[in-house]
């Protein structure tokens, strides 16, 4: 199973979303990884068949993004602003939706909709209604309804957004389990979902493809570009000035640094190993 996009566009009016994007993707957790505007939806949306390119060519396992139906049946999705009637309970929820997906015998949805339930953890909240499900319930049903119909492909626009540490790692965990043998993309501006989750990754910045490859190759980039260094308070404002400051943390009197330069950027500071979020910014600053 792969994912071929070739120079994939999107406009629109006069607003390029996407220019001219070359991807593959293969099995196995994918992170789409920009700021806002980058044109992360636009490229998942289009995946979905949700919104129509305006250039280039898209295959899944082969198939052309143009025979929707097949391509429908191959993609799950679960979009940013996930929502099902409040007042439903999670298993009416789970009935209908398995119902607008076509399965009609009703015994072998109920069968099908408490394993999809087992799977995300939410067996226990069955009768509930959705309305009291916390944010990262909600989410998890939201993957119990984008995998009603066992896509090859999932795809999940910023899932960890407002979600707490734990169920953070939990949802993760779930998107990689699921992850075995099929795609999961998963775009997020959350580069720590990346970094915990993703062997590939695809940056986006207006538009334009950074970079595209391994995590570890992104890592790579920024070797040797990321500085620590205590400083005096006073000095904070002419190094900013020079450089680009990826985080600052009080120290006493001083304050410790973390910031960015192709060389030592003064005597005392010292070089220390990228992290993701190191690596994307450097990508960000230079683009
Ligand atoms: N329906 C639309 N009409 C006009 N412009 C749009 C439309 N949808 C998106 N855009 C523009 O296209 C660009 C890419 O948007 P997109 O939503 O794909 O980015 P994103 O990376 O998902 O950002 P975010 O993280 O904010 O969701 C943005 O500049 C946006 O304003």
């Amino acid at each position: 199973m792969e994912i071929q996009i070739q120079q994939l566009s999107k406009r629109f009016g006069e607003k390029k979303a996407l220019n001219k994007v070359n991807l593959r993707i293969g099995e196995g957790m994918f992170g789409l990884l920009g700021p806002n505007g980058a044109g992360k939806t636009s490229l998942m949306r289009i995946l979905t068949t949700l919104l129509p390119k305006s250039e280039g060519s898209i295959q899944m396992a082969g198939v052309p993004i143009e025979d929707k139906m097949k391509i429908r049946s191959m993609v799950g999705y679960l979009p940013q602003d996930f929502s099902v009637y409040p007042s439903f309970t999670v298993y009416e929820a789970m009935d209908y939706l398995a119902i607008l997906s076509g399965l009609d015998d009703r015994k072998a949805r109920k069968e099908k909709i408490r394993l999809l339930l087992a799977k995300v953890n939410l067996e226990a909240q069955m009768k509930t209604k959705v309305r009291s499900l916390s944010g990262g319930m909600k989410r998890r049903l939201g993957i119990a309804q984008a995998i009603i119909h066992d896509p090859q492909v999932l795809i999940v626009d910023e899932p960890t957004a407002g979600l707490d540490p734990e169920e953070r790692i939990r949802f993760r965990n779930l998107l990689r389990d699921f992850s075995e043998g099929r795609i999961v993309i998963l775009s997020t501006h959350i580069v720590e979902d990346i970094e915990f989750t993703c062997e590939n990754l695809a940056v986006l910045k207006q538009g334009q493809l950074l970079y595209e490859g391994k995590v570890k190759g992104l890592l790579l980039q920024a070797e040797g570009h990321v500085w620590t260094a205590a400083i005096e308070r006073q000095e904070l404002e002419s190094i900013r000035e020079k450089y680009a400051i990826i985080s600052t943390v009080s120290e006493g009197d001083s304050i410790r640094l973390r910031l960015l330069g192709s060389e030592r950027p003064f005597s005392h500071a010292e070089a220390v190993r990228p992290t993701i979020e190191d690596a994307y910014m450097k990508l960000m600053g230079e683009a």
